[in-house]
Parts: C-alpha cells; sequence; structure tokens
C-alpha cells in the first residue's frame, strides 16, 4: 500500500450505493479503504472487489478463532478480493500465524489489533497489548491496529516495534481522537470513520483530514 495520504477510510455503511458513491468521492484523499461487518453482512463479500477499484481494501473481520478456523476465514477473505486482513492477537502465536500463513500464500498483509480505541480497550486488552505488539513481528505480520485515542500507548507500541510494522490508528474524530496527534505519535495510517462518511460532503471532510495529516508530516 503506497503511503500518500496516511489516511484510511472505514466504510461502515450497509448501503451499497451508498458505500461505492462515498468511496468515489473520497478516492483521491485515502490510500486504503476498511470494510467490516457492517457493509459485508449488508451487501455481501462482492463489495469487496467492488471497492477494489477505488483503492487496496482491509478487511475488517477481526478474526478470532482457533487456527484451522482462522485459516478458512481468511482463504474466504482473500479469495473475495481482499488486500489484507485484521485479525485479533489475543488469541495467541497459532491463530495469528494461521492467518499469516494463508496471506502469504495470496502475497496479503495481517494487520492484528495490539489494543482498541474505545474505553472498554483499556479493561482486558491493553495489559496485553506490548506481548501481541511483540509477537506481531515475530510472527511476520505486516501491521498492528492501534489507538488514535490513546497517542501515548501508540508511542509506547511503536517503541517496541521500531520501524518493523506498520501501525493504522482508528478513533479519529467520532471516538476523540486528532490525526495529527497519533500521526505525531509514530501511527503510519490513520482509520478515520464518520467523520468523513457520516460528513455533509465526505469529500471536504477527508480533505480537511488529510490537510492536517500533511500540515504534521511537513512539521
Ligand atoms: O480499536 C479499534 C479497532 C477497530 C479497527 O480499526 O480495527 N476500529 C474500527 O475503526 C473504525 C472507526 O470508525 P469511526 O469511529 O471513525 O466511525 C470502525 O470501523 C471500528 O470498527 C476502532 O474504531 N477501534
Amino acid at each position: 500500500m503506497e503511503r500518500n495520504t496516511c489516511m484510511i477510510l472505514a466504510l461502515d455503511v450497509t448501503e451499497r450505493e451508498e458505500a461505492l458513491k462515498i468511496a468515489e468521492n473520497v478516492r483521491e484523499f485515502v490510500d486504503a479503504i476498511k470494510v467490516g461487518y457492517p457493509l459485508i453482512l449488508a451487501t455481501g463479500l462482492d463489495i469487496i472487489r467492488e471497492l477494489a477499484r477505488f483503492a487496496p481494501v482491509i478487511a475488517d473481520f477481526k478474526v478470532a478463532d482457533i487456527p484451522n478456523t482462522n485459516r478458512l476465514i481468511c482463504e474466504q477473505v482473500f479469495k473475495a478480493g481482499a488486500d489484507a486482513v485484521i485479525v485479533q492477537g489475543f488469541t495467541g502465536r497459532d491463530s495469528l500465524d494461521a492467518c499469516i500463513e494463508v496471506a502469504s500464500k495470496y502475497g496479503k498483509d495481517v494487520f492484528v489489533v495490539s489494543e482498541m480505541s474505545h474505553p472498554g480497550g483499556a479493561e482486558f486488552l491493553q495489559s496485553a497489548a506490548e506481548a501481541i505488539a511483540k509477537m506481531a513481528v515475530e510472527a511476520g505480520a505486516f501491521g498492528l491496529v492501534a489507538p488514535a485515542t490513546r497517542p501515548e500507548r501508540v508511542k509506547e507500541i511503536r517503541k517496541i516495534i521500531g520501524d518493523r510494522l506498520t501501525i493504522i490508528s482508528p478513533g479519529v474524530g467520532a471516538q476523540g481522537g486528532k490525526a495529527s496527534d497519533v500521526i505525531s505519535a509514530g501511527a503510519d495510517w490513520v482509520i478515520v470513520g464518520r467523520s468523513i462518511y457520516k460528513a455533509e460532503s465526505p469529500k471536504e471532510a477527508a480533505c480537511e483530514i488529510a490537510e492536517e495529516i500533511q500540515a504534521e508530516l511537513r512539521g
């Protein structure tokens, strides 16, 4: 994935036409589109290939099962045309290895959730986040999900992984996180959903956030 705008659109709408229209409108401002259960359960897996016309597609299924089931899920994800998949890390090394094994077969990428951005993310997962980050490096994952709502945590996780993994950070806007703060804390991409797809003009909203990020990168 090219890192031009450092922004990933979280397209959590549930209508096919709306999803395609927003993706078309904001394509110049996003490096990738993240789709998850809301859109896929509403419209089916074919939307992945339709969206792939606009940008690489990250399938956010938070894959979190035993190795064999993880393997079966990832096969379907990459057969459907996704460029990457998001998996949970708390299920352990063998379950993560199963996802990476399938992704490697397709030449695709795996992002591992280290810590989540919502308040509940601090209740159980946060204490395991650093160990999960270390495991992700050892397992050969492509990247990590880390919270834009807690840039100080992104900084800590970046210290552990160095530049060996790409960090994508959700929680900007609607959850209170700031794009420029988490980019400056060491994230490579920010993930933005409602602040774009619920905006009066998704295009203008995406442009504004992209400009904020570029200003931060210019220092
Ligand atoms: O910790 C995480 C993991 C997960 C993810 O990115 O994997 N997300 C997803 O990022 C997007 C934020 O949307 P919005 O809040 O901008 O509308 C949604 O699709 C969430 O499911 C988080 O928000 N936090």
